[in-house]
């Protein structure tokens, strides 16, 4: 279902509360980044060590930039309530005392498929249009409303699936891939539900005008769109038609 532009409908009604989450759904429903080309490919075990490699490499930035979002999200947040909420998201990805979080977890993800650790942490073989993408949610969660900073999360709503059907596509096709590589997506899948337990309920207690309503649903496509940039940019580079540009990682011949 394609929406028409807020500018176009000012005069739209306030949706209910239930009517708004109706919406988001749907938007993940036509847009998020389980729909993509490369994920099909990399679910059904159609790709080769070096294009799990150079996916894994790149979602390192990823993971590693969202407890930066999170911590600038948290810089934001006006009342002890909502920062102690927010703050366990800090804790899931960057862990706390021995604990490790989820950026350790993607290391040893990316370890796992026989990445070289510090080459990794680099981020020397990072294609730029990941750079870009990712910068871009760090910048939106900085610069836009609250409320639009925490309904950018909320394609969270949608990762349970494709993380479960990654885990058990990878696991069936790809010998080099073990459950053990993959132990990063097990907590995510009782972590996400909470985090879009707390940001899906205030999303819609405070779009309070029809106006915020759709600020909440663009920052929604806005963040769908960067994880499907990603994607594309993943795709050209290491399928087709295999251009990774300059200094971005080159995986070795098989
Ligand atoms: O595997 C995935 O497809 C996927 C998607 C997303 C997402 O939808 O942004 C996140 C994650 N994983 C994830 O592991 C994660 O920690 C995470 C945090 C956030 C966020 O926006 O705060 N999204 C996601």
């Amino acid at each position: 279902m394609s929406e028409t532009p807020a500018l176009l409908r000012s005069d739209a009604p306030l949706l209910s509360p239930d009517a708004l989450e109706a919406r988001l759904r749907a938007i993940g429903e036509e847009r998020y980044h389980n729909l993509h080309p490369f994920h099909r490919l990399l679910h059904g075990g159609q790709l080769d060590r070096g294009q799990v490699q150079a996916w894994a490499l790149n979602r390192y930035y990823y993971q590693a930039s969202i407890p930066r979002k999170d911590a600038t999200l948290l810089a934001r947040l006006p009342t002890t309530e909502l920062r102690r909420e927010w703050r366990r998201r800090l804790i899931d990805h960057d862990g706390s005392g021995d604990a490790p979080g989820g950026v350790e977890r993607w290391l040893a993800l990316t370890e796992g498929l026989g990445l070289d650790r510090d080459y990794v942490v680099s981020l020397a073989g990072l294609l730029p249009a990941t750079r870009f993408a990712v910068d871009a949610y760090v910048h939106f969660v900085r610069d836009r409303s609250v409320l639009e900073a925490v309904a950018s999360s909320l394609t969270e709503m949608f990762s349970p699936s494709i993380i479960s059907q990654r885990v058990s596509g990878m696991l069936r096709s790809y010998p080099f891939v073990t459950a053990e590589t993959l132990a990063y997506f097990t907590p995510r899948l009782t972590q996400a539900p909470v985090d879009v337990a707390f940001a899906l309920s205030y999303v819609k207690e405070h779009a309070r005008t029809r106006e915020q309503q759709e600020a909440v649903m663009a920052a929604l496509r806005f963040k769908c769109d960067l994880l499907w940039a990603q994607l594309d940019a993943l795709h050209f580079a290491y399928v087709a038609p295999r251009l990774p540009p300059p200094g971005a990682f080159v995986p070795e011949p098989t």
